[in-house]
């Protein structure tokens, strides 16, 4: 295998800067320079798959220390949704909610079987987008996600990257998914759109059936946050996660430590893992075992605010690995409304800890804060304990 130094990468093309637009641009040069072969394998793993790691994707001690948990995957709690069409009083639905509310105030995530999504369609929808990774650089900068911009392909959307995440991504609505799959595929966008269409159509139902549970979990009436998603009307942004393989994979990171923004995400992941979520009192990273029939959702920042704490917004990351490329398909569940925690979850023994937040306003910031120990929510919007008793 030959390998490439970072000096002769830069010759052929590569220009090692900060800008990940600008990498992902002169990758696809050296592609054209050095080997029409590869264009119909994901562009890094195409591009990189014999060279070493450029130094653009080599994480900081920071993002590479921490304790991984080795002894065996753990198994996140997991529930079978089908028991909440049975009567309230029902043991069997009472004991699933209790394991959701405790893992969501725990690891900040649950992993769900019996959710109604359909499994046939979400095969279908994966294939869809490996079709899009599989497709030339050249075609997919056609959709490229500028600086700024909601949706389209590329992997960076933290503003703060000090590496690449190893990964390729493409942020897409309900809404615009034929706009941009009609500039990959001009005549033949329909297969792609509709997959896409329905994925978030399932998707976002469930998120509707999960958010009532969650919001039963919290002891108020189910339908309390109704009020901020309308009906059917949540903002549904679907993340599709390509991580190719790795020549380097303990340097990299697939996806660097964050927390989710939004209200919550539901997570499709293929069988090939790499996902892993910090556990704060045990100081430990636990990998999460895939398993293609059910969907992982986690709790995300607005939802932390919303319930007043109690459900928690956990870091994770992926992990990439030497030999496999993996897929996942996030979808980050939301809503434009400003968000309060509701007044039964507020006393004189336990304040309100966040300001009102509106995504709108928390997106400007949400991505600028760097791994770690501060939340970003408790940072922008928690109330400091010292107001709590005044
Ligand atoms: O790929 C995964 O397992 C996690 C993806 C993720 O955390 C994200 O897209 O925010
Ligand atoms: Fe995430």
């Amino acid at each position: 295998m030959t390998y490439m130094s970072e000096a002769q990468l830069t010759m052929t093309g590569v220009q090692l800067t900060s800008s990940p637009e600008k990498v992902l641009a002169s990758i696809a040069d050296v592609k054209e320079l050095n080997d029409s072969s590869v264009t119909n394998a994901g562009v890094l793993s195409a591009i990189l798959r014999g060279f070493e790691l450029p130094k653009i994707y080599v994480q900081p001690d920071v993002e590479r220390k921490g304790k991984v948990h080795l002894d065996e995957d753990i198994q996140l709690p997991s529930v079978d949704l089908s028991v909440f069409r049975l009567a309230e009083d029902d043991p069997r639905r009472k004991e699933s909610l209790a394991t959701i509310v405790n893992s969501c105030k725990t690891w900040g995530f649950i992993q769900v079987v019996g959710h109604g999504v359909d499994l046939h369609m979400i095969k279908r929808c994966e294939a869809e987008a490996h079709r899009l990774f599989d497709l030339p650089v050249s075609v997919k900068e056609k959709v490229l996600r500028v600086p700024g911009a909601l949706y389209g392909y590329g992997s960076n959307f933290f503003r703060n990257l000090t590496a690449m995440n190893w990964a390729e991504s493409f942020h897409i609505s309900h809404a615009n998914v034929r706009e941009y799959a009609a500039k990959l595929w001009p005549t033949e966008y329909e297969q792609f759109s509709s997959a896409i269409e329905e994925y978030i159509t399932q998707v976002q139902d469930l998120g509707d059936r999960f958010r009532r549970i969650l919001t039963e979990g919290l002891g108020v009436p189910r339908d309390h946050f109704d009020q901020y998603f309308g009906e059917g009307d949540a903002l549904a942004t679907l993340r599709l996660n390509f991580f190719p393989t790795c020549p380097e994979p303990s340097k990299a990171l697939g996806l660097k430590s964050h927390r989710d923004p939004h209200f919550f995400t539901l997570l499709h992941q293929d069988e090939i893992g790499g996902l892993q979520i910090w556990n704060e009192g045990r100081d430990e990273w636990f990998n999460v075992k895939p398993d293609r029939n059910s969907l992982i959702i986690n709790v995300g920042d607005i939802l932390q605010a919303a319930s007043n704490g109690v459900y928690r917004s956990v870091l994770h990351r992926v992990v990439v690995n030497s030999s496999k490329s993996r897929l996942s398909m996030a979808c980050f569940y939301n809503t434009r409304a400003t968000v309060v925690s509701p007044p039964e979850l507020i006393s004189a023994e336990n304040p309100q800890r966040y300001r009102p937040v509106r995504w709108e306003d928390y997106a400007k910031e949400a991505y600028t804060i760097t791994t770690g120990k501060v939340s970003q929510i408790d940072q922008l919007y928690g109330i400091p304990e010292q107001q709590h008793k005044s």
